[in-house]
């Protein structure tokens, strides 16, 4: 291990895993992203004879652990659809003599593969049996797991075929590893690998399969959730001073929503840092080549920060991550249909800190953002509301601690266990002490009763429904305000009929006045309504726009039906409480004091006096730790350039091959999941909305025009 891989200590369940593989045992291994599970495989791989299998979703993840195993002297191959035919055919005989030779040297110790070369190609199983045949055939692996259970958020039908390889390799042990695997996918890992009963791995009778399981909780990243300025060149200018006061010179990513944003990003990050920052973009249009001369140039450290999209990170293994900034709350677009919001933020902010040095995760958020948000996943209707919720919940709260936040998440939302989150030192419900809500003075935000406040958006919005209007996020907040002349289209119309007329909305009349709230902080109230369902988004499509506006809610009545009057005197039984910063807010003097932004604590948005700036601290950072971490995003599986694959699918036909036929094609595979992937992708576009990825100005006025127009990616 020290020799080979640079590593001097093992850490969470690692020694454990390689001792249990070494005892040739079958193995679960739960393990956080980062946690340093390929070490469980690989080391075991070069202190034994043969060859261990490694089956993997992800051609980027293999290229990713071909390269390190390489440098570090390890004779890995990978086989997929992409291996040039010429390299085939040289792994496969070197494969076929390594069954056929007594020695071991020279030995190929990994192979890596897709499930589909398992699933549908005859003659690598052929060449597996010869392996097995002449004892060469070590171990296998199989990353990614829970992608074998449709229970689980990453089912892949062609990792549900490789129950073959138990049938036709009884005692090779297998050993099954994943980040993230509720007990109910864990459960179908078992019966398709068909493996037995999971045994403790703290204390494991001679049979079953030895389970493992380390927290998800990773002390070494440090949450933060930073306001982010209105303009977008302060956002850059925020990221810019950011970086260089918090990491300079050391890597990082910036996730963005968009191709365009991340493209933007990256140009405007090396402008103002005045090349001090140097920047790679990486999202899905950039071509291969590019996107591996990236990774190389990222790895040794010649760019510093890559911009990108989710597209970027999958099976991405580079440990001295030092921060992840989130652009914009973010929304897997890709994967909407199985993943949550939170899961897929809690996914990219674990590439920060794999090393198990501090690292920080910080994401720029302002309610505005849901608007955006909302409109980009509108198409998926309430389900996507309830994933938008989850990440508003999540970056809005400015009390709980960050860590309570994911480890209540998780366990409601995908039946891991609390229990997954408590470490040797703390349970899951204690707080981190280390994160922005943890480390927050209290004089920096005001709990308010705005139970009035409440009342005032509400009362607004109904007048505005009762004439036929509609309003935007946006446009309620500076309605309730007296912006924009107070002005409102109504309907006059009728339903079939689109006359419009500005109406003149009387704040008194209404409301009892205006909302005496800044504009930041009603947005963060209407936002606070809307996840707690006083509000409610609806989305009304044009054929070229999706146009987001605010309705009533399921809850609203709850407090709209009192008067002012009840209101003022306590009689409404409910009442709303939110929680406003009262520093950390955007100066008018961007630029020089742009670095005190860096945490939250620094500016008062509220003070009337908004030059007067806190000093900068840095951001806090605590002692370094495990890992933690969810399942990788496998949105990027497909090397589309792939050959085609026969449809044959060999599972059906199990039998056993004694001889490589020498003249057969080699059928590859994995075309067809790329194929599949690319099919669900172009479903996913052709149903949303294309477009420059902006939102133009809105006024309160003329709500129509808030129109939102978008790109995914
Ligand atoms: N015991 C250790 N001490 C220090 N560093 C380690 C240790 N084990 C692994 N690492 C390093 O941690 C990083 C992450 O390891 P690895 O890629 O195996 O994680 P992983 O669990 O497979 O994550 P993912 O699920 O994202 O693929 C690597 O850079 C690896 O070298």
């Amino acid at each position: 291990m020290k020799k080979i891989f640079g590593i001097q200590n093992f850490r969470l369940c690692q020694e454990g895993v390689c001792n249990a593989n070494m005892d040739g045992r079958d193995v679960v291994c739960i393990m956080p992203t980062g946690g340093g599970k390929s070490l469980t495989y690989q080391l075991p791989a070069v202190l034994t004879p043969g060859c261990t299998l490694v089956i993997s979703p992800l051609i980027s993840l293999m290229r990713d652990q071909i390269l390190h195993l390489k440098e570090a002297g390890v004779n890995a191959v990978m086989l997929t659809g992409g291996t040039p035919k010429q390299s085939v055919n040289e792994i496969q005989s070197r494969l076929a003599s390594m069954a056929t030779t007594e020695s071991n040297d020279n030995e190929i110790k990994l192979c890596y593969v897709t499930p589909e070369k398992i699933a549908k190609n005859q003659r690598f199983i052929a060449l597996l049996q010869k392996l097995y045949n002449g004892k060469k055939f070590a171990r296998i692996v199989i990353d990614e797991a829970h992608c074998v259970s449709d229970l689980g958020h990453d089912f892949r039908p062609d990792y549900k075929k490789l129950s073959v390889l138990r049938h036709v390799f009884p005692d090779i042990p297998i050993l099954a590893l994943s980040a993230t695997c509720p007990p109910k996918v864990l459960q179908d890992i078992l019966k398709i690998l068909q493996m037995g009963p999971v045994v403790d791995g703290k204390a494991a009778p001679l049979h079953g399969t030895v389970h493992f399981s380390a927290p998800l909780y990773r002390k070494n990243l440090h949450y933060t959730i930073l306001p982010k300025p209105s303009s977008a060149k302060e956002v850059i200018s925020t990221m810019s001073e950011y970086i260089l006061q918090n990491h300079k010179n050391e890597s990082g990513i910036v996730y963005c929503l968009t191709k365009k944003d991340a493209e933007t990003t990256a140009e405007a990050l090396g402008t103002i840092s005045k090349g001090a920052i140097k920047t790679g973009v990486y999202h899905s249009d950039v071509p291969d080549d590019i996107k591996e001369r990236l990774h190389t140039l990222w790895r040794e450290g010649t760019v510093q920060v890559v911009c990108a999209t989710i597209a970027f990170g999958l099976g991405i293994d580079k440990g001295n991550v030092r921060f992840v900034l989130h652009h914009t709350a973010r929304i897997f677009i890709a994967h909407l249909s199985t993943q949550k919001s939170l899961d897929g933020y809690y996914q990219e902010s674990g590439r920060a800190g794999r090393d198990g040095k501090d690292a920080d995760c910080v994401l720029y958020y302002r309610p505005q953002d849901a608007t955006r948000l909302s409109s980009i996943i509108c198409s998926e209707a309430a389900e996507g509301q309830t994933k938008l919720r989850d990440m508003l919940r999540f970056a809005q709260d400015m009390k709980e601690c960050r860590k309570i936040l994911f480890a209540k998440y998780f366990s409601a939302s995908s039946d891991l266990a609390m229990n997954s989150w408590t470490t040797e030192e703390a349970n899951a419900m204690d707080r981190c002490n280390h994160c922005d809500n943890c480390t927050r003075p209290p004089e920096s935000i005001a709990n308010k009763d705005v139970t009035l406040e409440a009342w005032q958006i509400l009362k607004t919005l109904a007048a505005v429904e009762s004439r036929g209007g509609r309003v935007t996020i946006n446009g309620i907040g500076d309605l309730a305000r007296g912006l924009g002349g107070g002005k409102f289209d109504a309907n006059v119309g009728g339903k079939r009929k689109k006359a419009k007329e500005s109406v003149q909305l009387d704040c008194e009349a209404v409301a009892g006045g205006k909302l005496q709230l800044s504009k930041d902080d009603a947005e963060a109230l209407i936002i606070h309504l809307l996840i707690n369902d006083y509000l409610k988004e609806v989305f009304l499509s044009t054929a070229y726009t999706v146009n987001v506006y605010v309705v009533s809610g399921a809850k609203a009545l709850r407090i709209s039906r009192f008067s002012r009057a009840d209101i003022l005197e306590g009689k409404c039984p409910v009442k709303i409480e939110c929680s406003f910063r009262l520093q950390g807010r955007k100066s008018k003097a961007a630029g020089k004091k742009a670095v005190a932004r860096q945490s939250p604590e620094m500016y008062d948005f509220n003070s009337p006096e908004e030059d007067e700036v806190v000093p900068a601290k840095p951001l806090r950072k605590a002692a370094a730790s495990k890992g933690k971490g969810k399942s990788k995003d496998t949105s990027d599986i497909v090397a589309v350039d792939e050959i085609t694959d026969s449809e044959e699918d060999f599972t059906k036909q199990i039998r056993m091959v004694d001889e490589l036929p020498e003249s057969e094609e080699d059928d590859d595979e994995d075309e067809t999941w790329g194929y599949s992937f690319r099919t669900s992708r172009q479903t996913t576009k052709r149903r949303r909305v294309s477009g420059g990825g902006s939102r133009k100005p809105t006024s309160s006025k003329t709500n129509d025009e808030d129109v939102i127009s978008l790109s995914s990616d």
